[in-house]
């Protein structure tokens, strides 16, 4: 069994990418680099054989950074109105609270941004809600609990549902897909009612054929990077292997469960909080710039320009 890894170079700086297929011992995937231009580009002798193709959500079809951001923000302020609430915590130890909050869902307050795979960025708003209160109980804010943060958060309503695509045609990529007779699946960690929300303004509902959300998997650890979501889609897909599978996605937690789920392919993208060198060593079998570069996973040949 042979697996070829290739990190594609961001920026592509006029190199051509020639994808052709083989994988495992069966016809599906060489990935190779080159400078040659397309007319010298062999097409493949034989097609891509995937039935489903699963998209990660977050960081991969969509933009969550300003709404992230924004959470981060309101979070951090409802933190700080419950040490002034409470006695005892001196500006200092408040200052301290924050910062280990923040190092718990993988925030970096200076740049006001994520940290490579933040749990913020992979994990169920269960999980991270889970996180906050146990990092806020262990920095010394004593009588906050689950329930308190889960409140917080709910008040910011749905948090993701206005965030924007990450490509320009996003439908175009799912219907080119599509009509190759492969399945649309989304496996976000987010949950339901955003999830929705976002494939409507996308303009894609009707062309997802299954998705799995945060709030529909086993709170205590049945979401991302755990096997069990992909597992879900291929039987909502009537069955299928997951070897049939390609997983597509931005952080750790979706490379991680395309490998431990045993998907056939596994894509990173550097449009989220993975890094490449992450997103590789976690399981991704090639790191794309963006979602748009897919459609030529899915031609006999092709050139980058
Ligand atoms: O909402 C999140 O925490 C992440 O969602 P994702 O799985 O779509 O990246």
């Amino acid at each position: 069994m042979v697996y070829l890894r290739y990190y594609v170079p961001f920026p592509f700086l006029g190199l051509f990418l020639t994808i052709r297929s083989y994988i495992a011992g069966r016809a599906r995937g060489i990935l190779t680099l080159s400078n040659s231009p397309c007319s010298e580009i062999t097409a493949p002798t034989s097609p891509f054989v995937f039935a489903q193709v699963v998209f990660d959500k977050d960081g991969t079809l969509g933009d969550c950074m300003p709404a992230l951001r924004a959470w981060c923000s309101e979070m951090t302020k409802a933190v700080r109105r419950r040490c002034d609430d409470t006695d005892g915590i001196s500006a200092a130890h408040a200052d301290r609270i924050v910062s280990d909050f923040h190092s718990s869902i993988g925030w970096n307050s200076t740049s006001n941004d994520l940290l490579p795979s933040a749990p913020l960025s992979s994990r169920t708003w269960a999980e991270v809600v889970d996180i906050s209160a146990t990092g806020l109980r262990d920095s010394g804010l004593d009588g906050v609990d689950r329930d308190e943060v889960l409140r917080w958060h709910r008040d910011l309503g749905l948090v993701d549902a206005e965030d924007p695509p990450l490509i320009d045609d996003m439908a175009g990529l799912f219907e080119h897909i599509r009509r190759l007779g492969i399945l649309i699946s989304i496996c976000t960690s987010d949950d339901r009612a955003s999830t929705d929300a976002c494939m409507t303004r996308w303009n894609v509902r009707h062309l997802v054929d299954f998705s799995i959300c945060g709030d529909e998997v086993d709170a205590r650890g049945g979401g991302k990077p755990s096997p069990g979501p992909l597992w879900e889609l291929c039987r909502l897909a009537g069955g299928i292997s997951p070897r049939e599978c390609m997983v597509v996605g931005d952080t750790t937690s979706d490379a991680e469960m395309g490998q431990r789920s045993g998907a056939g392919f596994v894509v990173g993208v550097l449009t989220g909080s993975g890094t490449a060198e992450q997103l590789i060593r976690s399981g991704a079998d090639i790191v794309l710039p963006d979602v748009g570069y897919l459609r030529y996973l899915f031609l006999p040949q092709f050139c980058l320009r």
